[in-house]
Parts: C-alpha cells; sequence; structure tokens
C-alpha cells in the first residue's frame, strides 16, 4: 500500500484508510470532513466532543508529522447533537513536501471513502487585498492552480464548474455575513512569493496566495465531494504593504481569528 509506487491504486490506500478509521472509530460512516490548516490548529474543538483520535502514523497512506507543533493526529468529531461525525484531520501534506501528489490529496480520498459527502479545505494564506487585515476568514469562490500539477490520473477530464460550491457558501454567510470571497491562487511554496509574483497573481485574477488547496480541492471534486474552501489572511502578501513576511505574525494573527473561524467552522458544519 505505498502511494509511491506507481503499481499501487491510490484509492485502494485510501479504502485501508477509511477501513481502519472505522475500526478504531467504531463507526463505518462520518459525513464531514475538515482539513485545518495554518492558524485553524484548534478550531476543531468549536465543533463538538472529540470522541476518537488516531495517529496519523496508524493510518495506512499517511505519515507522522514532522514538523514540530502539528498535530499528526486526525480526530473523529461530534457534531454537535447532530448525530453526524466530523473527520478533523490535524495537519496535511503540502505539495511543497515533495511527497508526491497522491500525498498532498490522500486524505481527501480517505474521508471520501470513509462516507463522507462534503470536504471543508481550510489554509492560511497571504492577502492581496489590503483591507482583509491579518486575522480575516475569506471563503474561496475559485482557484488558479500555479502547481503544474494535477491529482487526477490518466484522461480524466473532471469538470471543476463551481468546485467551490455556491451552496456552502450562501450557508457559510448565513453564519457570519461580513464575509468576503476571493480566488485563491495556489504556488508550490515552500518559499513566499516575491512582489512581482504577488503582482502577478494580483493581474491574472487572484486575491489570495498560498501553498495548498487547489490539489486537494480537485481531488475533491473527483471523489464526488462538495467542498467548501475558507482562507485565513495571516499576513499581507509580498509587497502589497511595505513590511517583510514575518511567520510569527502569521501565527499570532490565526490564533487571534480561532474564535471567529471556529464559530464558522462549528455553524457551517451543524447545518
Ligand atoms: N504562498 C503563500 N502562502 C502563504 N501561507 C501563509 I500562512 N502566508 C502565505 C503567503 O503569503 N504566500
Amino acid at each position: 500500500l505505498d502511494l509511491s509506487d506507481p503499481a499501487t491504486d491510490p484509492f485502494e490506500v485510501a479504502r485501508a484508510a477509511a477501513a481502519v478509521i472505522a475500526e478504531r472509530t467504531g463507526v463505518a460512516q462520518h459525513d464531514v470532513a475538515l482539513v485545518l490548516g495554518s492558524g485553524w490548529g484548534q478550531t476543531g474543538d468549536l465543533i463538538g466532543e472529540t470522541l476518537a483520535t488516531i495517529d496519523n502514523a496508524d493510518v495506512p497512506g499517511f505519515a507522522k508529522a514532522a514538523v514540530a507543533g502539528h498535530s499528526g493526529v486526525m480526530r473523529s468529531v461530534a457534531i454537535g447533537d447532530t448525530g453526524r461525525r466530523a473527520l478533523v484531520y490535524g495537519t496535511r501534506t503540502h505539495f511543497y513536501e515533495g511527497k508526491g501528489v497522491r500525498s498532498v490529496v490522500h486524505a481527501v480520498r480517505t474521508a471520501a471513502a470513509a462516507g463522507c459527502r462534503t470536504i471543508v479545505l481550510t489554509n492560511g494564506c497571504g492577502g492581496l487585498n489590503p483591507a482583509w487585515r491579518p486575522g480575516t476568514p475569506v471563503l474561496i469562490r475559485d482557484h488558479i492552480n500555479l502547481t503544474a500539477h494535477s491529482p487526477i490520473e490518466g484522461a480524466n477530464f473532471v469538470d471543476l464548474t463551481d468546485l467551490y460550491s455556491p451552496r456552502l457558501r450562501d450557508l457559510a454567510r448565513e453564519v457570519d455575513a461580513d464575509l468576503d470571497e476571493g480566488v485563491y491562487v495556489q504556488f508550490r511554496g515552500p518559499h513566499y512569493e516575491t512582489p512581482a509574483e504577488v503582482q502577478m497573481a494580483k493581474v491574472i485574477g487572484g486575491d489570495l496566495v498560498g501553498m495548498s488547496t487547489s490539489l486537494e480541492a480537485i481531488a475533491a471534486r473527483q471523489a464526488g465531494l462538495e467542498v467548501l474552501g475558507i482562507s485565513l489572511v495571516t499576513n499581507l502578501a509580498a509587497g502589497i504593504s511595505d513590511q517583510p513576511l514575518d511567520h510569527a505574525e502569521v501565527l499570532e494573527a490565526g490564533k487571534a481569528a480561532a474564535e471567529r473561524c471556529g464559530r464558522l467552522l462549528a455553524a457551517v458544519v451543524a447545518k
């Protein structure tokens, strides 16, 4: 079940992962999956009671997070008293880790194999709109994938119209009417963009720059999941303000926004 072996069927690894999740959580089906990006780490707790915690290393296809401070676990969380379950991933595999696109989207495929019909992809990102101060959550309306890669293998021409569900975006705005929307541009990373690259992103229609999410969203569409994407602007993208990027500022902004983001996630997921 080695995802890096071309002979392996990645969907078979996802089914094996879902079987471990069902066995360890005691439920055959989860309903909504959440990927918590930078700054979203603590928001999962506001969704409901954690009923099981599984170490990523115990689940086929997942690697133990190497990054200090990132939890290498996934959690089965009761969604309020709806009787439904959320599968909450505490960390994600970024494309820049060089583990291959299959690893980047494995959590998405596992969520679908575990029965989820919806996935909420969150991330931390840079904002191109100066009105979006650090700590502002922004709904993703569409994306521009600059990775030059796709998770889809073979002549499988998946349509990506309305990839970011208008229905779920409306639901989110019912919860928080002030939410703005924007186009998310995925760069490979791990370096931040130059000011010139940020201006390019702006010229081609981008509002947010990040290093995740678009490949996961494409895989989610292929798996038939309804997708909601929410970015947390943790910094102004390079060159938008004359200040250099500071990762400490990024993490600080994420923590400050956790309350608003947690309430938003909890309410959307419960609908
Ligand atoms: N590409 C890119 N990714 C990011 N992630 C975070 I947090 N901030 C940024 C940013 O400014 N650019």
